[in-house]
């Protein structure tokens, strides 16, 4: 007999169904089964019962509205922002801080033995039931928290677009004007919404973006256009030193030539308090990538400035630099820890952007060698090695796949290997590098639970057990979490 019978999705279209609730998507959905078929639901919590409507249903799962909550979850809160539930940006305004923690330990939990196939000890750290010979269990520990989990972004990427505004009225009835608006994609969607506050930026970024939008409308600056290809303004880019106070502009226009460009920058200058570097970056392409290939400084430095744990980095537009300070600290202080050096340790830091963490770990380490792929990145990376009378950090630039087997047959024995890849994880010829290179530990950092278990997966089968996971919520309010794991050589491997 068969079992490969089709099943038949028990809901319909418009249907209205009564869902327990079990648990949350990647995204943040509720998921939950009405007759067995599974629901995603937008802004329903685990625990909870809800009526919900049918919005689509595929082959295997559907969409549904929650239409009135039955039975409340006891993490559900008010989201204290205003727009929580048009915008984006946000998918846990309404679990309480308490339940985003401890579902982003149980979300990289869920990754590392589902996708890495590890075996993952208890909450409490403890590997029960561990059978002689049998591997010890990964320890996970509770997630990182911040104590204040607001204001934390110290960069803004808004996207513009323009939109009618209704001006008044004359005798032949109400007239309206286009204006640039700058804000928020609403949810799965390219609208902009026009916004002035968002509760987990900076607030100086809040202000500048602010400031800027009401200059453009006073140059008549326009604002481009995704459909017609037409305007000029695309983002507006703003990042500030959380320590230092310095900010930075950069304007993303679909074109090399801004109309009035001096006095924008002027008007700029005089609106913004602490602005070092007006930068403008030209994207002509038709695609959601924010930045283009054409970087050039309009007014001031280059780069500005900001301070970790004591260490001044130089940061150029282009630049890879973590977006929620006071995290990063945490998050790279527990790399160190991990990475266990004594002073004479060779550490590779493969993906290192602007040399943050390298020069973390140069501080404890013999030397240390960093490979980004981003050359303005390496030369930010030079420059803050410098900046710190750090000697013992070179850098390179190039992609870590080819740089690092390379530096192997160049004879570069590490002791540590530490890597932050992008969300797609590490390329697998650098996986085979660290597996042909030996060292005794490797720290990865990663912003992706499932690639960070898939990755983890190919380092334990190569010989290496992974000791402990840290979560840390770089991004709160978001579905995002950061984690960094400890691996260690198997004497055998
Ligand atoms: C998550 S960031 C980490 C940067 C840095 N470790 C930090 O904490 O600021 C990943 C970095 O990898 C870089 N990158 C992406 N693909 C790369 C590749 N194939 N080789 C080297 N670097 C790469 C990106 O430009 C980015 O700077």
């Amino acid at each position: 007999m068969s079992n490969n019978k089709v099943k038949v999705p028990t809901v319909s279209k418009n249907d209205e169904v009564v869902v327990d609730i079990v648990g949350l998507t990647h995204e943040g959905e509720g998921v939950g089964r009405a007759d067995g078929f599974t629901l995603f639901i937008q802004g329903a919590l685990p625990g909870e019962r809800v009526r919900a409507k049918v919005l689509k249903v595929k082959k295997t799962y559907g969409y549904a509205k929650l239409q009135e909550l039955l039975v409340k979850s006891a993490d559900r809160v008010d989201a204290p922002c205003p727009i929580y539930k048009q915008c984006g940006g946000c998918q846990l305004q309404h679990l309480s801080y308490e339940g985003q923690l401890a579902w982003k330990r149980q979300h990289v939990v869920d990754n590392l033995e589902r996708i890495g196939k590890l075996r993952v000890a208890g909450a409490d750290g403890a590997s029960e039931g561990l059978v002689g010979g049998e591997a010890a269990a990964v320890i996970v520990h509770p997630t990182v928290g911040m104590d204040e989990p607001w204001r934390y972004r110290n960069k803004a990427s808004v996207p513009m677009g323009m939109a009618a505004v209704a001006m008044g009225g004359d005798g032949d009835g109400l007239f309206s004007e286009e204006r640039l608006i700058g804000g928020f994609y609403t949810r799965g969607s390219h609208r902009i919404i026009d916004m002035d506050e968002c509760m987990i930026q900076h607030s100086h970024n809040d202000d500048i973006v602010a400031r800027v939008k009401a200059i453009g409308r006073e140059l008549g600056i326009s604002a481009y256009n995704e459909e017609t290809g037409r305007g000029l303004l695309r983002h507006v880019m703003t990042r500030v030193g959380f320590v230092s106070g310095e900010a930075m502009i950069v304007l993303i226009t679909n074109g090399g030539h801004i109309p009035q460009v001096d006095s924008w920058i002027k008007m700029i200058r005089e609106a913004v308090p602490n602005v070092k570097s007006i930068v403008q970056n030209v994207n002509k392409r038709d695609t959601n990538v924010i930045f283009g290939d054409e970087t050039r400084v309009l007014w001031g430095s280059e780069v500005i400035y900001d301070e970790l744990d004591g260490i001044r980095f130089a940061i150029s537009a282009r630049s890879f630099y973590q977006v929620n300070p006071v995290q990063t600290v945490e998050l790279y202080r527990k790399a160190v820890e991990y990475a266990a050096l004594t002073g004479k340790e060779r550490v590779i830091d493969a993906y290192c952007g602007i040399g943050t963490i390298s020069l973390f770990l140069a501080r404890q380490a013999g030397h240390v060698y960093g490979v980004e792929i981003v050359p303005e990145a390496i030369a930010d990376a030079e420059r803050n090695a410098k900046l710190n009378g750090i000697e013992n950090a070179s850098f390179e630039a190039g992609p870590a796949e080819v740089v690092i087997p390379r530096w192997r047959k160049e004879g570069i024995v590490p002791d540590v290997i530490v890597v932050d890849p992008p969300r797609k994880g590490c390329d697998e010829a650098l996986l085979e590098t660290i597996l042909a290179m030996r060292p005794e530990r490797v720290v990865y950092v990663s912003c992706n639970p499932s690639t960070l278990a898939r990755d983890l997966r190919v380092l334990e089968d190569g010989g290496y057990r992974t000791v402990e996971v840290q979560p840390v919520d770089m991004f709160p309010h978001t579905v995002h979490v950061e984690s960094v794991a400890l691996l260690v050589r198997e004497s055998k491997a």
